[in-house]
């Protein structure tokens, strides 16, 4: 056996080796679900497991609940593993963002395992600790700060009902449309009102119409925020909150032009003012090819057969995959049920997630190992070359 070999069997069986821990971490995770920015319990549970396990960790990095865990030394390749933890309203751990959080430490676990072999770590594995994933995105606030400096590579992967090494996510803008009329009597004398619900009503109504002409892969899904305040007040505010998508910016900003027009449209038909504010979003991700082809190596030489059914949501980690080459598998938890619904977020808390997990976790501790390996230095080289061009071509 090669010492290389030597070392991806150490990674896996370092993995093994932790997984009752990995699966309390999980646990513990799952059943106290935070939302983004408030992951305190998380980021307290992550942080000490991984000091303990040797790491230097820095708590509360730049964001009150990310964290950045990292063993090795500088001037080497330098991996960065995500984890997740933030959790949805009213339904938990619906995107098993649990398990990604425990796959992000089991992959850096296995890692440092393989790197301390000889005593002498080449290069350096990160652990980042990554808040809000279903807000705002704390990997944006992230790279602002310029967390993701001097990284190689960053990789995580994502639970879902299929295993899909390249899953399509699509950019996306989150916006709300607000609607301002005028309050009357609405049974004394409507006539002296301008009804702002008729607005949002009539803008959602056209917005629905419109879908009929969108792309396939182009989505647009909004809710009503204020309706009004009581039945007999013509309503005087009125709002609706939308998240755009589509697969690349330029496409976004083409649905974008459609939504607000839609707006426009109800307001003058209502006479009512209207206001599109833009809250911002996430980039599409895209996926390292060379990357992928290692991890599509490794996990099949491990057993997983992939899918072909790719959802299409979207992710913080698209605007990492802007900034640093990555990958962004999703894998099969042993449920056949959506994300963000209540019998995936079950799922998320099964004992059947654990070992598609540590699996998906031992095949991206595999493929940082293929990338770190000395002698392997044209891989590093190639995936250099492959964003290059990837981002010549792409906005974030
Ligand atoms: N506010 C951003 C929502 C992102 C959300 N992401 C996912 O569902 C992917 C996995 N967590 C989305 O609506 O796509």
């Amino acid at each position: 056996m090669t010492e290389w070999n030597k070392r991806k069997q150490v990674a896996q069986a370092k993995i093994d080796a932790s997984a009752s821990d990995l699966n309390n971490i999980s646990q513990e995770i799952w059943s106290h679900p935070e939302l983004g920015y408030e992951e305190h319990h998380a980021h307290k549970i992550l942080t000490d497991y991984l000091e303990k396990k040797g790491f230097e960790v820095t708590r509360n990095y730049h964001l009150d609940t990310a964290f950045k865990a990292t063993y090795g030394t500088d001037g080497g390749v330098h991996v960065c593993v995500i984890c997740e933890y933030d959790a949805l309203p009213e339904i938990g751990h619906a995107c098993g963002h649990n398990l990604i959080a425990e796959c992000g430490a089991a992959a850096g676990l296995g890692i440092k395992a393989a790197m301390e072999l000889d005593g002498t770590p080449i290069g350096r594995v990160t652990v980042l600790g990554t808040p809000a994933e279903e807000g705002a995105g704390g990997k944006i606030d992230l790279i602002k700060a310029g967390a993701f400096q001097g990284m190689d590579v960053a990789m995580m992967a994502h639970p879902y009902a299929y295993t899909v090494p390249q899953p399509v996510a699509l950019s996306m803008l989150e916006m709300k449309i607000h609607f301002t009329g005028l309050a009357s009597h609405a049974s004394a004398v409507p006539w002296e009102g301008v009804n702002a619900l008729d607005a949002a009503v009539m803008c959602y109504n056209s917005i629905s119409v419109m879908r009929q002409q969108l792309k396939p892969e182009w989505r647009v899904h909004g809710i009503f925020t204020n309706g009004g305040a009581k039945p007999n007040i013509i309503p005087e505010e009125a709002e609706l909150f939308y998240y755009l998508r589509a697969p690349t910016q330029e496409a976004l900003s083409q649905v974008k032009k459609k939504v607000v027009g839609c707006a426009q449209g109800a307001a003058v038909a209502t006479g009512c003012e209207c206001t599109v504010k833009d809250l911002g979003g996430f980039a599409n991700v895209v996926t390292n090819p060379t990357v992928i082809s290692i991890y599509k190596r490794e996990a099949s030489q491990m057993g997983v057969v992939f899918d072909d059914n790719s959802g299409s949501g979207s992710t913080d980690m698209g605007n990492v995959s802007y900034v640093v080459p990555s990958i962004h598998p999703m894998y099969d938890i042993g449920t056949m049920a959506a994300n963000h619904s209540r019998p995936f977020t079950a799922a998320a808390g099964a004992a059947a997630a654990q070992p598609p997990t540590l699996v998906q976790a031992k095949s991206l501790a595999l493929t940082a190992l293929e990338v770190m390996k000395p002698g392997n230095e044209e891989v590093l080289a190639n995936i250099k070359k492959d964003f290059a061009l990837q981002m010549g071509g792409a906005k974030a």
